[in-house]
This record gives structure tokens, C-alpha cells and sequence, in this order.
């Protein structure tokens, strides 16, 4: 065992003979270290600028599971957006369209299209839920002719970019983070996106010269534990019952700052429940179907002295009735160069559908389209941000966008529950 004991147990410390052959193979071996730390420096260099090219720059969400890369720029890059948000009727507008890999912002983005307007979309494809979702309403986008840029709403660079390419005269703001419950478990994600993404970019349209007018995604969850029905516009707003509620009243406040110091035109749109094929998976209608059809037990909340829950659910075809409405009826921004010219408009709208339904209902409902008996428990409403109640007034929204909902909830469902066992059928893909 000789051999390990002259092995010195602190590396350095090992007394070795100076002859000259040793001082030549000492010699070699610095220039070897050296060149070998020379190779692990560059290549270091090379990975880090390889990932963050300037013209790259690296948008990577901290409150998402999943830091991600997003490539961009360039001239066929360029040449695709510019295509893709072409204006192609004589009174078409070209608007770009956040979150348009999301449920909202697929359906708004193909109907746009449909009517000639240009649509570039944006959305940063993160995995709040099955992202394969999203992947599979980009590529229907990519059918239609509309372009969707993957990119975050928080990457100024890339949101200027777009606006040197194309001077859009709209955008439609959908993205965001959604639920009201999950808030609880990953706060930070609503601040990112609901609040920080949507200053950043007010800020970059407020540059834009010219200023686009811009309709935005508000939430019924702004009225809270608001207690008069129906919600009415000029109701108290000042009592949400979630963070995610926080986040979009938080919205709306901005929303009057920027028109008010830099004349940006903007419109929020207080969507309720919105429901219908291409849906979210973390939104109980969606997920009950999965469950139901997997035999697994559903929960359904109830309130006070096993009061019922409601929702006033809205089908997605009215929805997007009213984005076009809003979009529709916007005026012009006032200002230009981040400086106001005057004063601009500042709406906002209830989008329901003025009945709400049980959720009992709802499952019913289910449990007959599905051919399925659910296997239910019932339990009291969590303290997790949900409200009992929601129930649209849209005499606003009637007035002044021609909004007019025509989907009952059956109807509505049926659609859905068609489209749901097309695209989950087979087994072959878990609704996630
Ligand atoms: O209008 C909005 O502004 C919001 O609408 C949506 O929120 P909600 O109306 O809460 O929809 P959703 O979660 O589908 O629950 C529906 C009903 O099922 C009940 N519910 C829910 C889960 C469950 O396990 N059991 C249950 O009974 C539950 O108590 C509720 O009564 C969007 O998700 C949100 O992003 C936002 O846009």
C-alpha cells in the first residue's frame, strides 16, 4: 500500500525531485492548464453570447416553471410579420394580438383574419397548462395565414421591434395569467404578467408613433364580493376577492393612467366565464368533461347552507362578437411620441351572457352530452378566491358595441363537448 501513502492528501503539498527533466514536464504541464482553462474561458464566452445574441435578446419569465428562449429578428423573420399583419380590405386595421396561442386570443386572431384585417399574434407559450394546446392553435393560426411570434409581453425589445416593423393602428391585449385560483399557489406569475407585462407594454404604444388604441382582457372577478346583481358597470370594484382579481383591477387603474398622461385609447373587456371548444384546461367545464369521461369524481363547490354557485358562463362566439365591437368602435389614440395631444377615449364593458347557471347545472348538462353519469362531491365554496355568483349587465356593451350574446350554455356545451371528443379522441392525447 506503499503507493497511496506517498500520495499527499492536500494536492500541491506532494515534495517531488528538481531535476531538469522534471522542470521541462513542469513546464509542459502549465502550458497544457493553461491552454486547457484558455478553452474552458472561450467556450464559456461562446455559449453565453450563442444564447443572448444582441439582436436575440433572452426573454425568460421568472415566476414560470420553464425559462425559455425566444429567437427573433431578422429579415425573413421580418418579411413573416409583416405578411402576416398586412391589411387586406380597403377599411381593414392591422392590430397584433397578445396571448393569441390562448384560448381568447385563437378565436379573436381567426376572425379578425377571416374579415381581412392584418393579425400578428404574440404569446409566450408558457406552461400554466398543456402547452401541446397551444402548439395545436397556433399551427390552426398558421392555416389561416397569421403569424404567431413567440415572445413575452415583458420583452421590450422585441415589443418595439415589432412596432418598427408594423405601424399597428390596434392591439388587442390578451395576454395574461388566468385563474383565479392558482393565484395562490404562484402569486408572483399574475404580478409578471397581469401587471409588470401590461405596463410594459402601455409603455412601449405610448412610443409608437402613431399610438394604436388598444382593447384589453379585464375580468368579472373585479366585482368581488360585490353583492348587487347585476354587475353593473358603475358598481364598487374595490373589493376583489382573489389576486388575480387584484391584478386586473389593478389593470384598469392603469389603464386611466396611460390615457390620461400619454392620450392612449383603451377599452377593458370584463369577460365572464368564457367557455366553448379550444377552451383552457384549468377551467371547470374543461376539466369536469376530462374527469367525467375518466370516471373520476368531480368536485363541485356550494355555498353558505349548501347555497348554489353560479356562473354567468359565456359562450366564446359572443365574445368574440364583443372584442370585434370594441375594437370596432375604438377611437384614435391622441398622442404621439409619448406625449398627449388631447383627451382619448377610456371604456370599459361587461361581456356576459345575463343568465347565469348553477353549476349543478352545468354538470348536468355534462353528464347528458357526455352520455355519462358523474361521480360528484359536493363541498363548501374554499377560501381560494372564488366568488358564489357572477351576473353580467350589458346594456353598456349593447348600447355602444352592438353586443348581443345568442349562445345558451346548452348550446354552447354541446359544441364544446363535440369538439373535445374529436380532438382528445382516441385516447391519444390526455386533455392536460
Ligand atoms: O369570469 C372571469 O373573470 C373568470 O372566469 C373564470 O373563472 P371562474 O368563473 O371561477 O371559472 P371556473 O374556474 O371554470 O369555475 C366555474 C365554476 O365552477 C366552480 N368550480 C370550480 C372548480 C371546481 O373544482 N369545482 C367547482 O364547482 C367555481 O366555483 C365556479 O363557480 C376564469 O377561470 C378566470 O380566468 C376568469 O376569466
Amino acid at each position: 500500500m506503499k503507493h497511496l501513502d506517498d500520495i499527499p492528501s492536500t494536492p500541491g503539498k506532494f515534495k517531488m525531485d528538481k531535476s531538469p527533466y522534471f522542470h521541462r514536464t513542469r513546464w509542459q504541464s502549465s502550458v497544457a492548464k493553461l491552454a486547457f482553462w484558455s478553452l474552458v474561458f472561450v467556450g464559456l464566452i461562446f455559449i453565453f453570447f450563442y444564447r443572448s445574441p444582441s439582436s436575440n435578446p433572452v426573454s425568460s419569465d421568472p415566476s414560470r416553471r420553464s425559462l425559455r428562449t425566444y429567437s427573433w429578428g431578422g429579415p425573413a423573420w421580418e418579411k413573416r410579420v409583416r405578411s402576416s399583419a398586412r391589411v387586406r380590405t380597403r377599411h381593414g386595421v392591422s392590430v397584433l394580438v397578445t396571448g393569441a396561442a390562448g384560448f381568447v386570443g385563437t378565436h379573436v386572431s381567426a376572425a379578425l383574419k377571416r374579415r381581412g384585417d392584418g393579425v400578428l399574434g404574440l404569446d409566450n407559450f408558457n406552461d400554466y397548462y398543456d402547452p401541446s394546446l397551444k402548439r395545436a392553435r397556433q399551427a390552426l393560426l398558421e392555416r389561416s395565414g397569421v403569424f404567431v411570434v413567440e415572445g413575452d409581453i415583458n420583452d421590450a425589445a422585441l415589443l418595439k421591434k415589432l412596432f418598427e416593423v408594423v405601424p399597428f393602428t390596434h392591439v388587442m391585449h390578451l395576454a395574461a395569467q388566468a385563474g383565479v385560483r392558482y393565484a395562490m399557489e404562484n402569486p408572483s406569475s399574475y404580478v409578471h404578467s397581469n401587471i409588470a407585462g401590461f405596463v410594459n407594454l402601455l409603455e412601449v404604444c405610448k412610443s409608437a408613433n402613431p399610438q394604436p388604441a388598444i382593447v384589453w382582457a379585464s375580468s368579472s372577478s373585479v366585482y368581488g364580493l360585490n353583492t348587487k346583481v347585476p354587475f353593473s358597470e358603475k358598481d364598487r370594484t374595490d373589493q376583489p376577492a382573489s389576486l388575480y382579481a387584484a391584478t386586473k383591477k389593478a389593470g384598469e387603474e392603469i389603464a386611466h393612467t396611460y390615457n390620461h398622461i400619454y392620450g392612449l385609447s383603451l377599452t377593458g373587456l370584463r369577460f365572464f366565464t368564457v367557455y366553448g371548444p379550444w377552451g383552457r384546461p384549468d377551467m371547470a367545464y374543461f376539466f369536469f368533461t376530462r374527469d367525467i369521461l375518466k370516471g373520476k369524481a368531480i368536485s363541485i363547490f356550494e355555498g353558505v347552507n349548501h347555497g348554489t354557485v353560479a356562473r354567468d358562463f359565456t359562450y366564446i362566439d359572443d365574445i368574440v362578437k364583443g372584442c370585434l365591437g370594441a375594437l370596432d368602435t375604438a377611437e384614435k389614440s391622441t398622442g404621439s411620441g409619448g406625449k398627449k395631444r388631447g383627451q382619448a377615449q377610456l371604456r370599459v364593458f361587461n361581456l356576459g351572457n345575463t343568465s347565469p347557471v348553477p353549476v349543478t347545472d352545468l354538470v348536468s348538462i355534462l353528464e347528458r352530452l357526455l352520455k355519462v353519469k358523474a361521480k360528484k362531491n359536493m363541498m363548501k365554496l374554499p377560501r381560494n378566491g372564488d366568488v358564489p355568483f357572477t351576473h353580467a349587465n350589458i346594456s353598456s356593451a349593447q348600447r355602444e358595441l352592438g353586443y348581443k350574446p345568442t349562445t345558451d350554455l346548452q348550446t354552447g356545451l354541446k359544441k364544446f363537448a363535440r369538439w373535445y371528443l374529436g380532438y382528445y379522441s382516441g385516447g391519444k392525447k390526455a386533455a392536460g
